[in-house]
């Protein structure tokens, strides 16, 4: 190539930018609205200011802070910028890859769970200043008989070693020396999250970080799974994300029956999933009509649940639950909406194990007259031919409609192709991916290599509880941060996107979308203005 002058060479790299470009979502869209291209320039702008003012400086214990960086540690200051406050307005579509045990904040369910006088805990050992950084907390429901009047606290030196205590007695009792109930607070709640120490240092491997993060749910579940404490739990999870712009969810909830089934209030009584099932039915409408009665029905179109159950239990093991998911969507159509399998794919059984099962769903189906789409957990992984990773074969083979994750998707040009073209979209979730150690920041995150390639991309915050990512600006923050090109116009891409791919039927979508296309209009007015006023105040202060 040769080029007769400057202006001559600027000419083609600009055409050559343009013809890149032109790949991408956004740029796809067309001509973009006087108020979509000016709200999109402004939170550039807002991003390039406070790249270089906030992200620029020492903070305290993060002494070289960046956008995109280790979100466990730049989380403070992330929740002190312009870019975070405007993205929290922004209406976000669907969430479409959660896991319902960890989506509400620990805050929340620890004050839920003091209110039931079933729930005990107790420790190992009795905690001391050395013990308490390595003993976690046992919770349990127990039913009245059970009950103890827990008078010696777990922290007394006399604590004989797992005796129960009613939660709001061991809260109340525990020794000022270790932070009295603040202090109790802070050690459950480090054992219900994983903290920046865990993920960057003691932790730093994926099957390392993914220990301390199933012992979260070992934790929680004894709590989560009590029927009364569940039922708040549901509604939490779906008005916080509400207050977070999402206006639709499709929860994964792990149904395990067989081994950790949910409790009723008595404390005693087992609860099956068709009960389970029903109350988040009940609890979804409650919040339907509450919003009607308030006149915002179009910030909440409603909720599906996939199916999932636990890939370490046998192919004998899965017809059952294969079953049972076909008699839940049997009695509630309109709730079930896939089937999935979880849990750690690196160490667990791949999805080859239960082909067996997984072929006769189909069969299994028909005759019953129900149609259950398989949504697939595939490489969540940084293996590349190891069973993690070649999950994605068997996931596309067995039709899935969507793919949890897929982290290691950009290593199969095939199969990017044939998702592409069969319109199997992606459910990307950039910080529960950071945190489990797939990637050190957002930088190195395939998200855009999908996205730029032309493969959907549904944003999701998978386990927020355990992150500390509550509802899905955090995440769609972490997208913005780490790219110069990416901007509001693509995140508004994967919002609609996230709704055009959910399991809502046809016309949930057509109402969705369109509430969701005026909300967004709304939110661009207000990042315009925002954001605008934000800038003329860094000017004068600079
Ligand atoms: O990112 C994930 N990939 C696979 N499994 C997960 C992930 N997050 C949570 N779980 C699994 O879901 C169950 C709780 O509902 C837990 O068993 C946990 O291992």
């Amino acid at each position: 190539m040769s080029f007769n002058s400057i202006a001559e060479y600027e000419a083609s790299r600009n055409a050559l930018i343009l013809a890149d470009r032109a790949l991408r979502a956004d740029h796809k869209k067309g001509q973009l609205s006087e108020l979509e291209a000016l709200a999109d320039k402004v939170v550039r702008d807002v991003r390039a200011a406070e790249a270089a003012s906030i992200w620029s400086q020492d903070h305290e214990g993060i002494p070289h802070p960046f956008p995109g960086m280790e979100f466990l540690t730049g989380r403070s200051i992330i929740v002190q910028t312009k870019l975070f406050e405007i993205l929290g307005k922004m209406p976000k579509g669907g969430l479409l890859h959660a896991h319902l045990d960890a989506t509400v904040n620990v805050s929340f369910l620890l004050k839920t769970a003091m209110r039931y006088p079933a729930i005990h805990v107790r420790a190992s050992t009795a905690l001391n200043s050395t013990t308490i950084g390595s003993v976690l907390p046992q919770f349990l429901p127990l039913p009245q008989e059970l009950r103890t009047s827990g008078e010696i606290a777990l922290t007394d030196e006399n604590y004989t070693p797992n005796t129960w205590v009613p939660l709001a007695k061991a809260r109340e009792t525990f020794d000022p020396k270790l932070g009295g109930p603040e202090g109790f607070d802070r050690w459950i709640t480090a054992s219900l999250t994983i903290n920046p120490t865990e993920a960057y240092v003691t932790h730093n491997t994926v099957n390392k970080i993914w220990e301390k993060f199933v012992s979260t749910f070992v934790v929680n579940t004894p709590l989560v799974r009590y029927e009364p404490i569940h039922r708040e739990y549901v509604r939490e999870f779906i008005l916080s994300s509400i207050a977070d712009g999402i206006s639709y969810v499709e929860p994964r909830i792990n149904f395990l029956q067989k081994d950790i089934p949910f409790i009723a209030a008595d404390a005693h009584t087992r609860i099956d999933h068709r009960e389970v099932v029903k109350s988040f039915d009940e609890v979804v409408n409650n919040v339907k009509e509450e919003l009607k009665e308030q006149g915002r029905e179009d910030e909440f179109i409603g909720a599906k649940i996939i199916y999932s159950t636990i890939r370490s239990i046998t192919p004998e093991g899965l017809e059952w639950y294969l079953q049972d998911c076909i008699a839940l969507k049997k009695e509630f159509p309109h709730l079930i909406a896939g089937f999935d399998l979880v849990g750690p794919e690196n160490v667990l059984k791949p999805l080859k194990y239960y082909i067996e099962p997984l072929l006769k769903f189909r069969e299994m189906q028909k005759e019953a007259g129900v149609e259950i789409p398989f949504i697939f957990h595939a490489a969540e992984t940084l293996g590349d031919g190891t069973e993690a990773d070649m999950n994605l074969y068997d996931a596309i083979l067995l039709g899935t409609k969507r793919i949890g994750h897929g982290f290691a998707l950009v290593k199969h040009p095939k199969l990017i192709e044939i998702c592409k073209e069969r319109g199997i979209a992606i459910e990307v979730c950039p910080i529960s991916n950071e945190i489990l150690r797939l990637t050190s920041s957002m930088h190195m995150h395939p998200l855009p290599v999908l996205l730029n390639q032309g493969v959907t991309v549904a944003l999701c915050s998978d386990d927020p509880s355990v992150f500390g990512s509550m509802g899905l600006t955090f995440d769609y923050f972490q997208v913005l941060a780490a790219s110069e090109v990416t901007g509001l116009i693509q995140l508004g891409e994967m919002a609609k996107d996230s709704i055009k791919f959910s399991s809502m039927d046809p016309e949930e979508k057509e109402r969705a979308l369109a509430a969701w296309q005026k909300r967004w209009d709304i939110f661009l007015e207000y990042a315009a203005t925002e954001g605008q006023k934000f800038l003329a105040q860094s000017q004068t202060t600079m």
